[in-house]
């Protein structure tokens, strides 16, 4: 097959990846080697001309947007940190389902003054207190967030919740909720013209298998 009818298909290792492979197998695309295990980057599928590229979370929309690959699976989260409209996001594939949340000390987002906000979605959490009004010092990190207010390093943190668990492990509570958050199909917006009749099929496959967990 060639290049102009491969498709691309960026996914990121971790939940991401454990939660699209059986969606992708419901559609009949099945890596031909276990990601898991293999320091490889790019996997073949059972499917011709659909190959998986696996990157960092936070780089699936630029490898999507750019051309890297033509279909990517990223969280909201990832989206709306992103923050560009050069991609398409035709479809919520309900899974890696969670709530961007503020969290913190009970009461710490209630302190008078400027607010200290601990982080890795700087963009998310400037947009939140923005359209609230409030003044913030945001702090930028990469993880483990939880620890933050632990040591004085900011009042509230801006993270993502599931269970609750690594919140209350950590003696912190969430206090405001600022989105659910789910996994979004994103099409490169010129693969989507070129590759159109591809990816529709592959969109109807996915919407349906979708739709066949929510019964
Ligand atoms: N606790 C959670 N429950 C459900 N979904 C989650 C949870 N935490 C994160 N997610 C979703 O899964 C996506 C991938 O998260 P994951 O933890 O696998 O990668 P990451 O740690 O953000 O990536 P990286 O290690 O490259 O920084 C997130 O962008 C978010 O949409
Ligand atoms: O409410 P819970 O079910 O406890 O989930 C919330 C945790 O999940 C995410 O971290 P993740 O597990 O991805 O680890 P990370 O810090 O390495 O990103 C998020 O950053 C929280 O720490």
């Amino acid at each position: 097959m060639s290049d102009a009818e491969t498709l691309t298909l960026a996914l990121s290792k971790g939940r991401i990846l454990d939660d699209t492979l059986p969606l992708l197998a419901d559609c009949g695309i099945r890596l031909t080697e276990d990601p898991g295990r293999s320091r490889k980057l790019i996997f073949d599928t059972t499917m011709p001309g659909v190959r998986v590229i696996v990157v960092r979370a936070t780089d699936v929309p630029p490898f999507v947007e750019h051309g890297g690959a033509d279909i990517g699976v990223a969280g909201k989260d990832v989206l709306m940190e992103y923050g560009s409209t050069g991609l398409y996001e035709p479809l919520d594939l309900n899974i890696a389902r969670c709530r961007m949340m503020v969290a913190g000390h009970p009461g710490a987002n209630e302190r008078p003054g400027r607010l200290r906000v601990a982080t890795k979605f700087v963009n998310i959490a400037r947009r939140y207190y923005a359209e609230q009004g409030r003044q913030v010092e945001l702090i930028k990190l990469y993880g483990s967030m939880e620890l933050a207010p632990l040591v004085g390093l900011g009042d509230v943190i801006v993270d993502l919740v599931d269970t609750g668990n690594t919140l209350r492990a950590n003696g912190l509570e969430p206090l405001e909720h600022i989105t659910d958050i789910s996994s979004r199909l994103v099409v490169n917006k010129a693969s989507m013209k070129m590759k159109h009749r591809r990816i529709k099929a592959l969109l109807a496959q996915l919407a349906e298998a979708v739709d066949a967990r929510r019964e």
